[in-house]
């Protein structure tokens, strides 16, 4: 449970009971009401359409944060996330500047594979992923060896951490599931490095 998933050129750690259950139905209610959503417009081949899911940043300084040519502004922490991102911070023993939360409506929500390597987050970076509300599948393929995939099922109240070198050699996506019909908050906790 506790060991590398990936099979080479990275890691991902998973754990599944991180937060309790009425803990996670907690937190699932207040980050949907507390956090401010937005629905990003990106460019698609020179196409700007609405990003399939709502999002926000919250940091600690107003620095925008660009990332897949999207550029977003921080939002000053509330209580509870704050309390979400020491609870991190405490058990990985890391500090985190910045976190991206994602908010997907049902499952035609969802992220396009993408590996998270903006110079921002410095080489190798440890990115922590908690989950709450649906239960959606999480893929990993291997950039180069494209065959190579593992895929996790992101349960309720668990935390997923990427790190080493997996930014370099491994792509993530969420795929969309569609007859799910329920939300699922997911929160990633990021460092960004100053220049
Ligand atoms: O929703 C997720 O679990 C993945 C989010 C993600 O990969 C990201 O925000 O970079
Ligand atoms: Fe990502």
């Amino acid at each position: 449970m506790h060991g590398n998933l990936l099979p080479k050129d990275g890691e991902v750690y998973f754990y599944e009971n991180f937060f309790t259950r009425s803990e996670e139905h907690h937190l699932f209610d207040v980050l949907k009401q507390k956090t401010t959503w937005r629905q990003e417009p990106v460019k698609i081949m020179g196409k700007e359409i609405l990003q399939p899911r709502l999002t926000a940043l919250y940091g600690d300084t107003y620095k925008p944060y660009s990332y897949s040519g999207i550029t977003m502004k921080p939002q000053q922490w509330f209580p509870e996330l704050l309390l979400v991102k020491e609870k991190v911070e405490t058990f990985l023993n890391i500090k985190f500047s910045t976190v991206l939360l994602n908010y997907y409506r049902n499952g035609t929500d969802s992220m396009g594979w993408h590996r998270d390597n903006e110079k921002s987050l410095g080489k190798n970076p440890t990115i922590a992923s908690l989950s709450f509300g649906a239960s959606r599948p999480f893929l990993f393929r291997h950039y180069r060896d494209r065959k190579l995939r593992v895929k996790i099922h992101l349960l309720p109240g668990s935390l997923l951490v990427m790190k080493g070198t997996i930014q370099d050699h491994w792509q993530h996506s969420l795929p969309k599931v569609p007859k799910l019909v329920e939300a699922r908050i997911n929160l990633t906790f990021r460092a960004i490095v100053d220049k």
